[in-house]
């Protein structure tokens, strides 16, 4: 086909346009995944399990397609094709993921939660699947068609383009990971204002729609291959035919041939076997990696909501869960030139053969050294979660509302009170309590796998009064508040973002989700005010109480107690980067290093083939994570960490075994050589074919043909 070739210092132009394509690309990818699993379990109300398990189902999806694009664009319509169309699909699939998330399309009466979930999940779903299709269909394409731009003699700007195409990757990973975070923690709807997951999504939609233009507009400039024809069914055929004639041949009447797939030899060309060989050799070396990208991938999702229970407070800077995902390309970006200019040369200098295969081995290891670090993590946010009670456990809480301290006797203990910040747990459904001099007894009845607080009255003889308390931690890093009217007049208490409403005398208002940072709350009685400022932290819950003796005014803040109902989240998300560290200097090792490999050693007509089976070690990864936290169901998340590195350190085994055997080749060599003999061969059969013609007077068509070809 014809195009305008421009070249900009020694590179084509239209490689300009390929790398600004996946810098959007992957932006739109990454920029949705980062949001994904928060998105199924604070909009679409997924719990924890539910919402990993079809994170990773995406996940492997995206990386099973790259195999239908390869086939598609290698035998119909070539890769600038598909790369078109696939974007089509793949920017439909993020508008209705946009969609999906506008919570005010179901939501008729008005609550702020979607009516029809139905409509919100199924929307979503046929959204990720067309971007599974686009994102993977396009992803073995975009990079190919990049290297079909050079000419053969221009391998070192081919290098360089693959580097510079990896650092895009990032770049747009990095920057969406920040940016779509933003844009979900901010507030907006129609009808009342929720989390911004529509402008999350809808925003790596806009520049899905960009990628697209980008690449369009280099149309003219790109040198586009025909589609050669597809090499994979060639692969499957010849694989196909040697198993059949092996197993016909199976008698030991027959001599055994070196390799299996020397049974191919009758019908197929010795190259193409030699090819396919090699192929074979490095696919089976894949076996064990795709344990690595189990690990690898579970920065989307449980390290994500494990950072949902952390403290995200840098300075006076908050980082949202979702966030810490960018200190993956952050480090990608600063690790590559280091580990490619200072860690590897300084290796080489000791002596060193670093081979790839060892290379990605260390990788695995320092994956399983993350996922430690994940376990120790969570081992130090257990700690700090509260006990719950169990189904049959109770927990009670007392609030004396008088001035004066109460003496509370609960069956034979005794406690000296204005309010208690713990709660007592029982096994028994009813409790005695004797309060104050001369005793006050009274026979409460707990309800079963709850928290309650027992408000004790000014005037101990008057009716008592229970709460139930929240039972779990208030999620997406809120807080939950509530207040407790001990005086004689009703209370109302607001601040900007919500109204506890009016509280009556010796009452408590409803639980009220508010975010961290500095809030004033507003007392009124009547004309007169009191406004009350504290700090919040992250997932915590406290019940305010008013006091009878509170007297309005501006030193009312003292007055004004707090039970701390729920801890706030104290270990800090800093603590996740070492694991973020070790996950990346893994990756960098295993990843860049495999793709190279996966590229070195794959034969000329076959690096497509290859990439789309190092893309589906990761889709095979994808789905461990299913299966094993399926089957496993530990009831500790650190206990999970720490199964997974264990298997990641006995794969690594297995795989370092493997890679002791496994002999680095040549493919382009082997390819010469191939060549050379079959010409040599060519030269031969020509002089005896030029005989027998010359001796029977006709020519064998089939085998002249089989030589051209050849
Ligand atoms: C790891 C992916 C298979 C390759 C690459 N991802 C990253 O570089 C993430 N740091 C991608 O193509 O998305």
């Amino acid at each position: 086909t014809s195009f305008i070739f421009k070249e900009v210092c020694g590179y084509p132009l239209s490689i300009f346009f390929i790398v600004v394509n996946e810098f959007c690309e992957r932006f739109s990818y990454y920029g949705m995944r980062a949001v994904l699993v928060l998105y199924f379990k604070y909009f679409l109300r997924w719990d924890d399990d539910l919402a990993t398990s079809i994170y990773h189902t995406f996940v492997a999806l995206c990386y099973l397609t790259p195999i239908l694009g390869a086939i598609v664009a290698d035998s119909w319509l070539g890769k600038f094709k598909t790369i078109i169309y696939l974007s089509i699909v793949y920017a439909i699939g993020q508008v209705a993921m946009a969609v999906s998330a506008i919570h005010d399309i179901t939501d008729t009466d008005r609550d702020g939660t979607p009516d029809n979930m139905t409509f919100h999940v199924v929307l979503s779903m046929v959204g990720l699947f067309l971007i599974a299709l686009g994102t993977g269909g396009i992803k073995p394409c975009v990079a190919a068609f990049g290297g079909d731009q050079f000419s053969d003699h221009q391998d070192r700007q081919r290098r360089t383009f693959f580097s510079v195409f990896y650092l895009c990757i990032n770049g747009g990973s990095l920057l969406s990971t920040i940016i779509t975070p933003i844009l979900r923690a901010q507030d907006c709807g129609i009808h009342s204002q929720q989390k911004c997951y529509s402008l999350a999504f809808g925003v790596p939609a806009a520049l899905m729609l960009v990628a697209l233009v980008v690449f369009i507009v280099g149309s003219g400039m790109y040198y586009k291959a025909e589609p050669q024809g597809n090499i994979m069914l060639d692969v499957c055929k010849c694989i196909g035919f040697a198993i059949k004639n092996r197993y016909r041949h199976r008698s030991n009447q027959y001599p055994k041939r070196q390799h299996w797939m020397d049974w191919a030899e009758e019908k197929y060309d010795k190259l193409l076997i030699a090819q396919i060989k090699m192929v074979l050799k490095v696919l089976f070396l894949y076996i064990p990696l795709p344990m690595f990208w189990t690990l690898f991938d579970q920065k989307g999702s449980r390290w994500t909501l494990q950072a949902t229970t952390m403290n995200g407070y840098f300075g006076s800077l908050v980082i949202q869960p979702d966030q810490m995902q960018t200190v993956n390309p952050i480090l990608i970006l600063t690790l590559v030139p280091i580990m490619d200019s200072v860690i590897y040369p300084l290796i080489n200098k000791c002596g060193l053969n670093f081979t790839p295969l060892k290379r990605m081995t260390v990788g695995m290891l320092l994956a399983a050294i993350a996922f430690v670090c994940a376990a120790l993590v969570q081992i130090e946010i257990d700690k700090t979660l509260p006990t719950f009670p169990s189904t049959s456990q109770s927990q009670l809480k007392l609030l004396n509302m008088g001035s004066e301290t109460v003496t509370i006797k609960i069956f034979n203990d005794f406690f000296v009170l204005q309010a208690s910040n713990e709660y007592f747990t029982f096994e028994a459904g009813q409790i005695n309590i004797s309060v104050g001099h001369p005793e006050v007894r009274n026979t409460i009845s707990l309800a079963k796998g709850q928290r309650q607080t027992l408000l004790i009255p000014l005037t101990i003889t008057d009716e008592w009064l229970m709460t139930d308390d929240i039972t779990s931690k208030p999620q997406e890093g809120n807080n939950a508040i509530r207040f407790v009217n001990g005086m004689k007049t009703a209370v109302n208490v607001s601040i900007p973002a919500a109204n506890f409403g009016l509280i009556e005398p010796f009452s408590y208002s409803n639980y009220s989700l508010i975010k961290n940072g500095k809030v004033t709350f507003t007392l009124w009685s009547g004309s007169q005010s009191c406004e009350y400022s504290t700090d919040f932290g992250f997932g915590s819950s406290y019940t305010f109480f008013i006091p009878s003796t509170l007297v309005f005014g501006p030193n009312c803040q003292e007055s004004i107690t707090a039970a701390e109902d729920i801890k706030p989240n104290s270990v800090h998300m800093a603590l996740q980067i070492p694991q973020y560290f070790f996950i990346t200097a893994g990756e960098v090792m295993f990843s860049v290093t495999g793709l190279e490999f996966s590229y070195s050693q794959a034969p000329s007509n076959m690096k497509a083939v290859l990439q789309a089976g190092w893309l589906f070690t990761v889709a095979i990864g994808n789905f461990i994570v299913l299966i094993v936290a399926e089957l496993a169901k530990l009831p500790k998340q650190w206990a999970e960490y720490v199964l997974f590195a264990s298997l990641l350190v006995a794969v690594c085994f297995i795989f370092s075994i493997m890679a002791y055997f496994y002999t680095y080749i040549d493919p382009a060599e082997i390819e010469a050589q191939f060549k050379k003999n079959v010409n040599e061969d060519d030269e031969d059969n020509k002089h005896k074919l030029q005989k027998t013609e010359r001796s029977n007077g006709k020519i064998n068509v089939t085998k002249l043909s089989y030589y051209n070809m050849a």
